[in-house]
């Protein structure tokens, strides 16, 4: 093991963050209602050209004006490719109240777009006597963002999220879908006659996940688009979780319970930690590094691995 201690992402819940478009400010109360741990509102995709400027406006009022309660409240800037990003950072922190946390920042490529936001933000902090830190968080969504996820993710002390942009990541790689997220039909292996899918949006979760936890930033699953589909956002959600992820967008309201439910150890899965955690104390008592947990091995790596478990649990009860 590196001599280096992996580094601890935030201790914030992120099991589900729930989209709405800025420019549309009636269904901002009902966000702020919602039982999502994170709010992106949204200058991006999901308005359009000509209502940025009042989507703009519509967000600074509503982010002091709106009881968001105890969420992480975030504004999602357009990319760094279009003329609106700069106008994004100056206009909503020259203007909104504190209560703001998060500027996410879509479709970063490398390091250094990271570095012009952290720039422009730093130098409205100082401009205006903001306190209060802004934090960043990303979405890796081009073929550029998921060939340079480690240095995105090491970017900037600021840094506190990453998510997979399932749309944008499938367009920018050429993929032969229009599906956002999920089982894509083409993707399969062919046995015996048989159909077995796979999943192709694997190898880039997990380059996520590893360098988001070589730099303690918190690694989050994206958009499910087909929102009728519960039971494939759940599979999709579950996936994500075994992975080592710790929450998933919702595009829709009826997705933030799923994902909520998912991204909750469930009690069995915490009484089953705290057993392990308790045969290990008492192995080491009587001077053993293993023992025998309902027929199976466990060794101090099963302490940390259901540390993960009981932690997950602490954090979000603690909420
Ligand atoms: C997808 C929607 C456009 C659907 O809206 P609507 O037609 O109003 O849905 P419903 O009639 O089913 O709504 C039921 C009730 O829920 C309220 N509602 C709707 N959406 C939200 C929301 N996001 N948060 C809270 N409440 C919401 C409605 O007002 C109804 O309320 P009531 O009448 O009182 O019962 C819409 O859901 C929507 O705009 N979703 C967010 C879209 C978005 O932000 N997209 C951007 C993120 S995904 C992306 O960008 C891709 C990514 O970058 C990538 O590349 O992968
Ligand atoms: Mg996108």
């Amino acid at each position: 093991m590196s001599f280096r201690v992996q580094p601890a992402p935030p201790a914030r819940p992120n099991r589900c963050q729930l989209f709405g478009p800025g420019s549309r400010p009636a269904i901002f109360e009902k966000m702020a209602a919602s039982e999502a741990d994170v709010i992106n509102l949204d200058l991006e995709d999901a308005v359009a050209p000509d209502d940025k400027a009042q989507a703009r406006k519509n967000i600074v009022e509503a982010v002091g004006d709106v009881d968001w309660g105890d969420k992480t409240l975030s504004v999602r800037i357009n990319g760094l490719d279009t003329s609106y990003w700069y106008r994004d950072v100056t206009e909503v922190l020259e203007n909104c109240s504190d209560r703001i946390d998060l500027l996410m920042i879509p479709k970063v490529g490398n390091a250094s777009d990271v570095y012009a936001v952290d720039a422009l933000v730093t130098a409205v902090e100082r401009a205006k006597g903001r306190t209060k830190p802004i934090g960043l968080e990303v979405i890796i969504e081009t073929a550029a963002g998921i060939a340079h996820v480690e240095e995105i993710a090491a970017s900037s002390p600021r840094l506190q999220a990453m998510s997979l942009g399932a749309a944008d990541f499938a367009a920018s790689m050429g993929m032969q879908t229009t599906g956002i997220g999920g089982t894509q039909e083409n993707y399969y292996m062919a046995r015996h006659g048989q159909k077995y899918w796979s999943d192709p949006w694997h190898w880039a979760q997990t380059a996520i996940v590893a360098a988001c936890r070589t730099h303690g930033v918190l690694p989050v699953d994206g958009p499910f688009g087909d929102f009728s589909d519960d039971e494939g956002f759940r599979a999709q959600a579950l996936r994500s979780a075994t992975l080592g992820m710790v929450g998933k967008w919702a595009i829709h309201p009826k997705q933030v319970a799923l994902a909520n439910e998912v991204f909750t150890p469930t009690e069995e899965a915490v009484a089953e930690a705290r057993e392990i955690l308790a045969a290990m104390d008492e192995a080491q008592r009587t001077g053993s590094g293993a023992a025998v947990y309902k027929g199976r091995l466990v060794d101090i790596a099963s302490v940390r691995q259901a540390e993960v478990i009981v932690k997950q649990a602490e954090l979000i009860a603690g909420r």
